[in-house]
């Protein structure tokens, strides 16, 4: 599928501005109040008791702060962050290696942690479970395996798939915690406060027309902030005001409700291609050629969380929301 402005996935062009703007400590980061409330107590806890923080997964929709946890959670615990991913770990000698580096107390960071291979994975078991690994030292009739043991650490998972997730991995987390779409006031008090960081001139009515087209998301907030602002500075005094906010989301093709072009394909083709529906989830996966469980679990939640889509026992239907907003008349 095409990208575009409004895709949550991580463009090159956020990665540098997003560090800038990544919250550091749990007081800075706005909304999921559910998690926040309970990671403060664990942290606390642990803190408290001289322990490290028990293995913490995270799901949900890119760009709703995952990786931004992982730092506050590293940072609130005062420990070191090491960050790294599923597919790039190929080997278990390679997982074994990184778990033996890390101190005392560590968060090890591993995004998209469905990802991870099954060797990889089952070096993580005793890891996670008992702090050591067994290694095997030699070849044929002389190999014998050797338990090592590892520093207490915290592993901190984060996946847009919970379901890819294995049931003995899944098990091994003592916290886990699904990330919400943010509200528009959530999403205003981000833009306001990434503003400031960035020294832009914006108002509230501005904020809250960036927020409504951010599609629950911060990182689409963050990224329509950056190019709004080039248009304030160059064809306003450049101040973000209402006005500006939809001068410049409109030319910027963004959509009022925020979808984005993926959203939008998911929503014509259930119209034109099979009459609203209801459809299956793998043959409407099957038209866009996108993966089943990732039509499930990235792009569909949003869509139903604001009524364009209702997911029924028959399979998932287009709403009249969606007709109305595609612009598409409903034939009866
Ligand atoms: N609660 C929040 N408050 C303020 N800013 C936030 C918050 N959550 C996320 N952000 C901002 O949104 C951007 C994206 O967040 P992050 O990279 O943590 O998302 P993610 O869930 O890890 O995404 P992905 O699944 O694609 O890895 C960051 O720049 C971060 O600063
Ligand atoms: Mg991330």
């Amino acid at each position: 599928m095409a990208r575009r402005i409004l895709t949550t996935e991580n463009l090159e062009e956020d990665v540098k501005i997003e560090n800038h703007l990544r919250p550091q400590l749990l007081s800075d980061y706005i909304g999921q109040e559910k998690a926040k409330e309970t990671l403060k107590i664990y942290i606390e806890a642990a803190k408290e008791r001289g322990e490290s923080l028990d293995h913490v997964l995270f799901y949900g929709p890119p760009g709703l702060g995952k990786t931004t946890l992982a730092g506050i959670i590293a940072n609130e615990m005062g420990v070191n962050l090491k960050i790294t991913s599923g597919p790039a770990i190929e080997k278990p000698g390679e997982i074994a290696a990184i778990l033996n580096n890390l101190q005392e107390g560590d968060v090890l960071f591993v995004d998209e942690i469905h990802r991870l291979n099954r060797q990889v994975e089952e070096v993580l078991y005793p890891a996670m479970e008992d702090y050591c690994i067994d290694i095997m030292i030699g070849k044929g009739a002389s190999a014998r395996s050797i338990r090592l043991d590892l520093p207490h650490f915290t592993l901190v998972g984060a996946t847009t798939r919970a379901g890819m997730l294995t049931a003995p991995l899944r098990d091994r987390f003592g916290v886990i915690h699904r990330l919400e779409f943010y509200s528009w006031e959530e999403l205003r008090t981000i833009i306001l406060r990434s503003a400031k960081v960035l020294n832009v001139e914006i108002d509230p009515d501005g904020a809250y027309e960036m927020a409504k087209r951010s599609r629950g998301t911060p990182r689409l907030a963050n990224r329509l902030l950056k190019r709004v602002r080039d248009f304030a500075q160059v064809r306003y005094e450049g101040v973000i005001t209402k006005q500006v906010a939809q001068e410049a989301l409109d030319l910027l093709d963004v959509d009022k409700l925020g979808l984005d072009t993926q959203d939008r394909e998911i929503l014509q083709a259930l119209i034109y291609k099979f009459q609203g529906g209801p459809v299956g989830l793998e043959s409407l996966a099957a038209t866009l050629s996108e993966d089943a469980g990732t039509l499930e679990d990235v792009y569909e939640p949003y869509l139903i969380k604001s009524g364009f889509v209702q997911r029924t026992p028959r399979g998932r239907v287009a709403t009249d929301l969606a007709y109305e907003h595609l612009g598409i008349p409903k034939e009866e």
